[in-house]
Order: structure tokens, then sequence, then C-alpha cells
């Protein structure tokens, strides 16, 4: 069970799983002090204390429950001392959601030019101001607990792909240690700390980093170092080796991933939680995301189709406006193109995950996940 009040740190608890035929999927629910959240879910990714284009009060409204947000940014701007003194980052963005804050070990990796890691930690230069910082468990745990999130993640490093396999087994091991530093620098109650399984595209060194991390007992887990530029087949294959050593009642989280084809993979593996910019981010090049795969709306195709993006979406912009207008907006560098794409394809992923759920839970997710990827072209 999940215990707010007292002691317990406990607090992402996982209730019961309902396992579905064969397949590892499972629909669940995750505890926080925000709110008690249906799985699988997806988490909209608000980098910079935003989900870029959209306000707390249309991510309500979409049915978003977790968002995610960045401690690597926060920590250089606005700093995240500053977000504590302004109450947190609930406060400071006016969400009363879930939020979960990644520690920065993707990004001092994939955005600051990296200067150096040791045991200690990593040192780079900020990508704002080139000026030089250092990242270490101890500071992005203490940065963590300054915004506030419910379920924050571990400092790791994500092995970058291709990598050679002693270089993962070395990366790997001090993630490891990294995650015990980040459980030793954890001590605010009512926040969850996930850990993240690394271990690159080895078999065994997923194996390896997924039973230390388990050993260490953390409320959740991460599963990082995927979705890195690696063949979808491959991500498969890790997910195989590893969700199985994973406890059964507690959240797994793929990080950075993604689209629906893999999601309803995923969740065939056991995954229950999602992040990614992909839908965000193709929205403000004029993507939209459909059942049957990509439409970019901005193209002429679509000057004079007065027809929704998609006449079966629910959501605010297939409700009310033409893929002509939208196009236009797009075209005419308006702002409300981009709201308008963005709010249909963070629709789009939160209604996917909420069907993923309801098939789970009516025991139909294999047929469901056949009908989709017959009809979605990636
Ligand atoms: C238009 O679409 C896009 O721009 C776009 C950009 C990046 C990704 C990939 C995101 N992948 C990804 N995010 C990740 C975040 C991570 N965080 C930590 N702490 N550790 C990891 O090991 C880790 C791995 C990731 N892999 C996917 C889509
Ligand atoms: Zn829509």
């Amino acid at each position: 069970t999940c215990a707010f009040a007292g002691q317990k740190k406990v607090l992402a608890a996982y209730e019961e799983a309902v396992k579905c035929g064969y397949s590892g999927a499972r629909a669940g629910r995750l505890h926080t002090p925000h709110g008690v959240f249906d799985t699988p879910m997806f988490m909209p990714v608000g980098t910079q204390a935003t989900v870029k284009a959209v306000s707390p009060r249309e991510l309500k409204e979409m049915g978003a429950q977790i968002i995610l947000s960045n401690t690597y940014h926060l920590y250089l701007r606005p700093g995240t001392e500053l977000v504590a003194e302004a109450g947190g980052l609930h406060r400071f963005m006016d969400w009363d959601g879930g939020i979960l804050t990644d520690s920065g070990g993707f990004q001092v990796f994939s955005l600051g030019p990296l200067r150096k890691i040791t045991e200690e930690g990593a040192a780079f230069r900020s990508h704002i101001d080139g000026s030089t910082q250092f990242l270490s468990p101890e500071i992005a745990i203490k940065a963590q607990m300054n915004l506030g999130a419910d379920i924050i993640m571990a400092f790791d490093e994500c092995i970058p792909y291709p990598a050679e396999y002693q270089y993962a087994k070395l990366s790997t091991e001090r993630t490891t240690r990294w995650a015990e530093r980040s459980q030793k620098a954890h001590t605010r109650s009512g926040q969850a700390l996930f850990a993240i399984v690394q271990g690159g595209m080895y078999q065994d060194l997923r194996r390896v980093s997924a039973n230390d991390l388990v050993s260490l007992d953390f409320p959740g887990y991460g599963i990082g170092g995927l979705s890195v530029g690696e063949p979808k087949p491959v991500m498969y294959e890790m997910l195989e080796q590893t969700v199985p050593l994973l406890p059964e009642n507690k959240p797994r989280y793929l990080m950075g991933v993604g689209t629906p084809d893999c999601l309803v993979e995923a969740v065939r593996y056991g995954i229950d939680m999602f992040d990614c910019v992909f839908p965000t981010r193709v929205a403000r090049n004029g993507t939209a995301m459909t059942k049957s795969g990509r439409l970019v709306v901005k193209n002429a195709a679509y000057a004079k189709d007065f027809l929704p993006i998609d006449e079966n979406c629910g959501c605010y912009a297939c409700q009310n406006f033409s893929r002509a207008y939208i196009r236009h907006l797009l075209k005419a560098d308006e702002i409300f193109g981009l709201r308008l794409t963005t709010i249909h394809n963070l629709y789009f992923l939160l209604d996917f995950t909420k069907k993923m759920r309801q098939a789970i839970l009516e025991d139909r997710f294999l047929s469901f996940r056949e009908e989709f990827l017959a009809q979605y072209c990636k």
C-alpha cells in the first residue's frame, strides 16, 4: 500500500496491476501526493516549467495527469532555489496535477557541450551562456527537492548509441553507484525517487543494471539509455531483457518514448509510464498525429480541406476548426496555429493511452494492438 501520511518515504506506490493475456501489459493506478493516476500514461513534456503553447487549464481539460519538467534547464534558468522560494514547481507554474522531473542525466550529455565525466559527476558548459557547470547525484537530488516534484529521477549517465561494451559496462556500474548516492541525498518525504536502468544495448549489462537497482529498493524504475537512435527492434529486445526483472508491483517508466507504435509495443512488455517531446515538437512544425500516421497539415494539399484534422477526435482543435484554417494560421506564422496542433497531438496520445488501458481492463489488449499496428504507418 502507499502511505502519504506519516514517515513512510514510499509515495509512488503501485496498486494492483491487472494482467492481460500472455502479454505483460497491465493497467494500474499510481499514487502521488497530487492524486491517483491511471496507467498506462503519457506525460506531456514541460521542459522549462511550461508545456509549450498550452496552458495548465488546457492540459487538465485534455486529461493530462502527470507532466515532466527538466532539472537541467531549471537549474541553469531560473535556478531551483528561486522556484523553491516561489513555493515549488506546482505553485510556480500553477499545475495541481502530478509532476515528474528528469535528473539532468540525459540533458547534460545531449545539450551542454560536455566537459568531463568523473566518479564525482559531470562537468559541462551551459548551453545558455557557456558558463562551466557541474552536476553530481547530490546536486541533482538537491535541485529536485527544491523543485518539489512528486516523482524525481536518480542522476545517471545516458550511454550514447553506439557504445563499446567496456564503456557501457563501466558507465552502468557508475550509474548504479550514483543511484545509491542519489538515494542517500534524497531526504525529502512526500516525494518518490525512481532509479534509472542503463546497460547500453547489451543484454547482460541490462540485467545486471536492473538487478543491482532492484536490490537498492526504489519505489519505481525508469528505463534509460533507449530511444537514443537505436533500431526499434533493439529497443524492444532491451525491454524484453529488463522489464521482467523489475518488481511487478512498482511502476516502470520508459524514458523518451514516443510514438503510438512504440507505446503499444512497450505496454505489451509491461511499461506503465512514458514521456516524449515528439507530440509537442512536431506540432510546432505543422505535423499532426493520427491513427493512420502523420498528417502534415501545413501541406498545400489541405489549403481547401474544410474537414477537421481527425473527424473522430474529441479535441478542441478538431471540434472547432478545419485543416484549411489551421494550415492558414501556420503559414501566416500565427501562434494560435501552433497551439491547435499541439492541443491535438497531446490529446491524441493521452486518448491513445486511455484506449490501451480500457483494452487491457477488457482483456482485449492483444487484438487492440494488432488492429492499431495494421492501420498505423510510421
Ligand atoms: C520530433 O521528435 C523529437 O524531437 C525527439 C527528440 C528526442 C527523442 C528521444 C528522447 N529519448 C530519450 N529521452 C531520454 C531521457 C533520459 N533521461 C535520463 N535521466 N536518463 C536516460 O537514460 C534518458 C534516456 C532518454 N532517451 C525523441 C523525439
Ligand atoms: Zn484533434
